[in-house]
């Protein structure tokens, strides 16, 4: 086995010395991650599963002695914080925080309040004014319903209602502490039992979430749910931190905030989920600690620890029934061109292809209407599949076969239109998050890119690789049942395609691969679509 060099995370946070929570849940959470952990201990504490009896700070003058000697040799890409046992920690931090951004400004740091033990008692009594300097510092906080009321100040809230609601509490925090990223657990303290919702309010683009240079989502905030079944265990102590430690290590690995998120709470649910049964075998209920499984799992059940996602798209979109399929009849979808113009047709269609793409991005209305009546001709001759990129209301109107939307496009197109009219719908997305939340939409064919680095388009921070690639294939449901067919874009090039099909992937879309082919290969498109079409047969 090759080892690769790991990414590090710190965790600064207490020790419990039973095992369950604090530095230890780090510690497991990041190595069953493939994350190395540094861990600054800030109070030895002194508790079991059943109680806390004593909180013992350690002194900011060694805390100081540890960051010192570790910066240099093992710095962070990602610092995760937990308890903070009195305000000289405080000031530590948000001084030691405002230092390190200066020398590393891509770091990000992960802050979870512990104020109460789950045991019962206090791990601290800081109060919301002392813990200010580092609220005002952090990029991401994770606090539970309770603690997220304390951080909105409810008392301070115009009325009852909302301080239940965690948009708005979500709200308050952004505009007091200007956090980037707020999860409100639902694990603990939800009225509605049967379901464990996290709550995510999150600003785009301060965590590299998006491109810099796409000023409209310069200031954009998203909010959304993630939602699954509440899972019948005790052996959670420690899960909270854990939680944590999983989004720290994620973000670490390189993942967006909400990709990282999705994760975390597949991690904390396949966890609880393994200790089920020896939960409902004992007698008295033995507070064990959250079990920290391998990671990624393997099988057929992975997709069902992953939650379903709940936001604006979702609700609005509930009811809405299946898109047409592709009519494959058992068939694999195959090589899929995306290509920008006639002349690309005219060539390719001839060569018996299953499905093709138009991506025009440079005429007038006018002429890409002419332009796509010529198109659906042309590919309705040839029995070939046409999906019109972007324009779904012109897709609709010249009976293409379907239309190919993206993440951007998504909240304006009219889905509820494009499933009436019968044409089928293909969706972009870019990590697990947008694949979970465009699978709920039962789309025709979910894309998933970039695989690789393209020069075709900006794909900034969200390459995939292979790993992401199988992840995702990984979340369709399990086996023998339906499964939407998968697309895989982005940088697929003849050297790359035989180790993309051994994923398993139902169709491979390119574009220079082809359009470029005498360039890159010295082969004509011709040569370079039979070449891929070997290939895949062959994978
Ligand atoms: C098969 C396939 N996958 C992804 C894309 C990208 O679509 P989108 O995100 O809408 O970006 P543009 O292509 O419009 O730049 C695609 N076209 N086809
Ligand atoms: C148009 C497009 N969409 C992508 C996505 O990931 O959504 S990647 C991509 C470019 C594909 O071009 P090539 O095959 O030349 O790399
Ligand atoms: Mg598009």
């Amino acid at each position: 086995m090759t080892i690769k060099p790991k990414p590090i995370i710190w965790t600064i946070s207490g020790s419990d010395c039973s095992g369950g929570a604090g530095i230890a849940a780090d510690i497991k959470t990041g190595h069953a991650l493939g994350v190395e952990v540094c861990h600054l201990i800030t109070a030895n504490t002194v508790q079991n599963s059943q109680q806390l009896l004593s909180v013992n700070a350690v002194s900011v003058e060694i805390l100081q002695q540890q960051a010192t000697l570790l910066i240099d040799d093992k710095p962070p890409s990602v610092i995760k914080i937990g308890l903070v046992a009195n305000v000289e920690q405080v000031h530590w931090l948000a001084k030691l925080l405002k230092q390190f951004k200066v020398i590393m400004p891509n770091l990000i740091s992960v802050y979870d309040p512990v104020g109460q033990a789950s045991v019962g008692g206090s791990f601290s009594c800081l109060s919301l004014e002392q813990l200010t300097p580092l609220l005002m510092i952090v990029d991401v906080i994770t606090p539970n319903l309770m603690e997220a009321k304390i951080l909105a100040r409810v008392d301070k809230l115009a009325k009852l209602a909302e301080a239940n609601d965690v948009e708005v509490l979500a709200k308050k925090i952004y505009q007091d502490f200007a956090i980037n990223s707020i999860i409100i657990k639902g694990g603990h303290s939800h009225a509605d039992d049967k379901h464990a919702r996290d709550y995510c309010y999150h600003q785009l683009n301060q965590l590299s979430d998006e491109k810099q240079d796409n000023q409209e989502k310069l200031h954009q905030t998203i909010s959304y749910q993630l939602n699954s079944p509440r899972l019948a265990t005790h052996y959670s102590h420690g899960g909270g931190c854990s939680f944590a430690s999983a989004l720290a290590s994620f973000l670490a690995q390189g993942y967006l905030m909400r990709d990282a998120f999705m994760l975390s709470k597949a991690f904390i649910n396949q966890g609880l989920a393994a200790t089920v049964p020896v939960s409902a075998s004992q007698k008295h209920q033995y507070y064990g600690a959250f079990e920290q499984q391998a990671w990624p799992l393997n099988g057929s059940d992975r997709a069902q620890h992953f939650a379903e996602v709940v936001d604006d798209l979702s609700g609005q979109y509930q009811e809405l029934p299946a898109f047409s399929s592709l009519d494959l009849n058992g068939e694999i979808l195959g090589l899929y061109p995306v290509i920008d113009s006639l002349y690309w047709l005219k060539r390719l269609l001839p060569l018996g292809l299953k499905i093709i793409q138009l991506r025009v991005k440079n005429l007038t209305e006018n002429e890409l209407e002419q332009v796509i009546i010529a198109a659906v001709a042309l590919a309705k001759n040839y029995g070939t599949r046409l999906f019109i990129n972007d324009y779904w209301q012109l897709a609709i109107k010249h009976g293409a076969y379907g239309v190919h939307i993206g993440q951007e496009d998504l909240a304006d197109a009219d889905l509820v239109a494009i499933q009436r009219s019968g044409i089928r719908l293909g969706i972009s997305t870019h990590g697990c998050y947008e694949f979970i939340l465009a699978q709920q939409l039962q789309p025709s064919y979910l894309a998933i890119g970039a695989i690789f680095p393209t020069k075709t388009k900006d794909m900034t921070g969200q390459i995939q690789g292979l790993d992401n690639l199988r992840q995702v294939l990984s979340l369709r449901p399990a086996e023998n049942a339906w499964q939407i067919p998968v697309v895989a874009i982005g940088g697929i090039n003849l050297e790359r395609a035989i180790d993309v099909v051994a994923t398993g992937v139902e169709s491979i879309a390119v574009v220079t691969a082809i359009t470029e082919a005498e360039q890159s290969h010295g082969i004509t498109p011709e040569q370079a679509v039979a070449a891929f079409e070997q290939i895949i047969v062959k994978g």
